[in-house]
C-alpha cells in the first residue's frame, strides 16, 4: 500500500496497491484523529465522474417547479429543495442496490429526453461504490486486529446497504461574508460515506480539539468518512468525522457522497473483541432504525448540532 501523504497528519489509501501493517497503523490513527482518510486507485474513473456531473447540473439547472415534482410532498421524496438542509443546499437521492431504477424513477419525472444514459452512469457507480465500500470495511477491520477483517465482515457488515446523495449548493448572489456556510457541522449516519466534490472544494473537518480543516479537492482522490454507525460498532476506536461545507466563492459547487449503512434492524453492539479491557464498552446495543429516527425527530438533529450524535443517543460514559 502507498506511503503517500497529503500532510504529515493524512493517510492516503492506494487501493491499487496491497495493504501493509505499518501504514495500517497510520490509517487507524488518522480514523481515531479525524475519522477520514483520502483513497486513490478506487477504480471511477474521472469521465465518469465528470458525465455524472454534467448530467446533474443540468437536472440542477430546471426550474424549482420541475424539481418539486420528487419533493418532500411527492410520491418519491427523492428531492430535497433549498431551506431544509440550508438555504443553500439542494440535493436528489438514489437508492442501491438498484441505482438504475431508483435514478431512472427520478429523471422520468423530470427530463424529457430518455434518462437512461443518466441511469446507467449511476448504477455503473453505484456498484463500484458498494463495492468499494466492501472492500474499505474490511481493510478498517483489519486496522483494528489482524484477521478482523475475515472474521467480522460476514457475520457483522455483509446485509449493509447504501444509498447515494447528489449535493447542488448554490451560493447567494451578492455575498457579503467572505465565506458562507452551505452545510452546517453533522456527522454522518454511515457506517462509512465515500465523497466525491467537484473541484470548488469548501469540505472542512474538524479536529477532536475543534479545529478546522480543509479538505481540498485532488484529483483521483475521493474522500472516506467514519460515520456514527461505525463509531458505535467500534466503541470509540473509530470517530465519526464532524464535517461541514464552507462556500468561500459564488460558483456552484456540486458533490457526491454514497452512505453505506447497516440494515435497519440491524442491532449495533461492539463485538466482546473490539471492547475489551483497555476500550471499556461506551455504547448499549442499539437498534439501527431507532437512532436514524431519533436523528430526524430531533429538530436541529436533521443535520447534525452537538447533542444529537450517537454518544447523546446511546453513549455509556458521562458526558464531561
Ligand atoms: O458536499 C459535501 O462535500 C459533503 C456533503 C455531506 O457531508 C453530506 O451530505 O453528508
Ligand atoms: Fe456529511
Amino acid at each position: 500500500m502507498s506511503q503517500l501523504h497529503v500532510s504529515a497528519k493524512l493517510p492516503v489509501l492506494d487501493l491499487s496497491q496491497p495493504a501493509e501493517r505499518s501504514f495500517l497503523s497510520s490509517l487507524a490513527l488518522a480514523c481515531q484523529e479525524w475519522g477520514f482518510f483520502y483513497i486513490t486507485g478506487h477504480g471511477i474513473s474521472k469521465d465518469l465522474l465528470t458525465k455524472i456531473y454534467m448530467k446533474s447540473k443540468h437536472i440542477f439547472n430546471l426550474p424549482i417547479e420541475s424539481k418539486q415534482k420528487l419533493g418532500p410532498t411527492s410520491c418519491l421524496k427523492t428531492y430535497t429543495p433549498h431551506f431544509i438542509a440550508s438555504p443553500y443546499f439542494e440535493c436528489l437521492r438514489i437508492s442501491g442496490p438498484d441505482f438504475f431504477s431508483s435514478a431512472k424513477s427520478c429523471a422520468d419525472e423530470l427530463l424529457n429526453e430518455d434518462s437512461s444514459g443518466f441511469s446507467e452512469m449511476l448504477q455503473d457507480f453505484g456498484n463500484k461504490v458498494m463495492d468499494l465500500s466492501k472492500r474499505l470495511i474490511e481493510i478498517l477491520l483489519s486496522c483494528m486486529g489482524e484477521n478482523y477483517g475475515r472474521k467480522f465482515y460476514e457475520s457483522e457488515f455483509s446485509n449493509c446497504h447504501g444509498y447515494l446523495r447528489i449535493v447542488n449548493y448554490t451560493p447567494p448572489k451578492n455575498m457579503e461574508e467572505n465565506e458562507i456556510e452551505g452545510l452546517g457541522m453533522h456527522t454522518d449516519m454511515s457506517c462509512i460515506t465515500i465523497l466525491y466534490q467537484d473541484e470548488i472544494g469548501g469540505l472542512q473537518m474538524r479536529s477532536k480539539e475543534g479545529e478546522w480543516m480543509d479538505i481540498w479537492p485532488f484529483e483521483e482522490f475521493l474522500v472516506v468518512n467514519i460515520g456514527d454507525l461505525m463509531q458505535a460498532w467500534s466503541n470509540g476506536r473509530l470517530r465519526s468525522s464532524e464535517h461541514r461545507v464552507v462556500l468561500k466563492s459564488m460558483v456552484n459547487r456540486l458533490s457526491l457522497a454514497f452512505f453505506w449503512c447497516f440494515e435497519d434492524e440491524k442491532v449495533v453492539s461492539a463485538p466482546d473483541e473490539i471492547v475489551g479491557e483497555e476500550n471499556p464498552r461506551a455504547y448499549r446495543p442499539f437498534v439501527c432504525l431507532d437512532y436514524l429516527k431519533f436523528r430526524e425527530n430531533s429538530e436541529e438533529g436533521r443535520f447534525d448540532k452537538i447533542g444529537h450524535t450517537v454518544k447523546d443517543f446511546a453513549g455509556l460514559r458521562l458526558r464531561v
